[in-house]
């Protein structure tokens, strides 16, 4: 993004990023969920935010829905404003980073380039892209919210999936295939992984 804000300074604060870390006794870090509609982003990112608070980690949860109702609420479906979407969140999830806490995002961010420009502004090893890979199909079939019902008939248009690209990532750091794997297990395959890592450890 070209900065067009002029005559503005970096501020050095007093409490740094490391001070803050070592108050929460666990790494910070964005696990980013992507996927299409209805493949189970928010209710696996849910699980796991459920799941690392009840073990005491300082977590946030950033839901597609919810973020296009205020912060992003002036952007749409094309490319474009999916782009600015995925590039505001980014920031948003680096400043929960910066304080400390395990961010939880689930967009639908299609784009390989932009998921990899949030995994770029991070640090080695904070950013943990979960690939929820769930077929077009299921996702039809599951329909949560009317909305491919809505888009085949060509009442939405650019509809993720049906008229607009999903582009799978290539590398994902976690795999969760939820045709095969039910909620729970998926949201243990992520706080494993996370554990592993050593970025976590489950206070009992
Ligand atoms: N055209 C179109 N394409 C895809 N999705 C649509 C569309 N219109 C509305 N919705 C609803 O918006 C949610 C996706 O928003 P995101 O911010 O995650 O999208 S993106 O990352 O910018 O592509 C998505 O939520 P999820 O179902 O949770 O993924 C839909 O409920
Ligand atoms: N194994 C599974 N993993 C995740 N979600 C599942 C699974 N089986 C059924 N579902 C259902 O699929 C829907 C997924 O919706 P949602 O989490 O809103 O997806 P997204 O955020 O990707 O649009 C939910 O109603 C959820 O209960």
């Amino acid at each position: 993004m070209e900065q067009t804000s002029s005559n503005v300074k970096w501020h050095a604060h007093s409490v740094d990023h490391a001070q803050r870390v070592q108050m929460k006794g666990h790494q910070p870090a964005i696990l980013w969920f992507t996927g299409l509609s209805g493949s189970g982003k928010s209710t696996i990112a849910n699980a796991v935010d459920a799941l690392l608070h009840k073990h005491g980690c300082h977590t946030y949860l950033l839901d597609g829905d919810n973020v296009r109702h205020g912060l992003n609420g002036d952007l749409g479906f094309s490319d474009k404003d999916r782009v600015e979407n995925i590039r505001r969140i980014g920031e948003v999830a680096k400043l929960f980073v910066d304080a400390g806490l395990v961010v939880s995002t689930a967009f639908i961010s299609p784009f390989v380039a932009d998921r990899k420009m949030v995994r770029e502004m991070c640090q080695e090893g904070q950013f943990v892209e979960v690939f929820v890979d769930t077929p077009l199909d299921v996702c039809e079939s599951r329909d949560p919210k009317g909305l491919y019902k809505k888009a085949r008939k060509g009442e939405i248009r650019n509809f993720t999936g049906i008229d607009s690209a999903y582009e799978a990532p290539v590398q994902p750091e976690v795999h969760l295939k939820t045709a095969d794997q039910s909620i729970e297990a998926s949201a243990q395959h992520v706080v494993d992984f996370l554990v592993a890592q050593g970025l976590v450890t489950l206070a009992e």
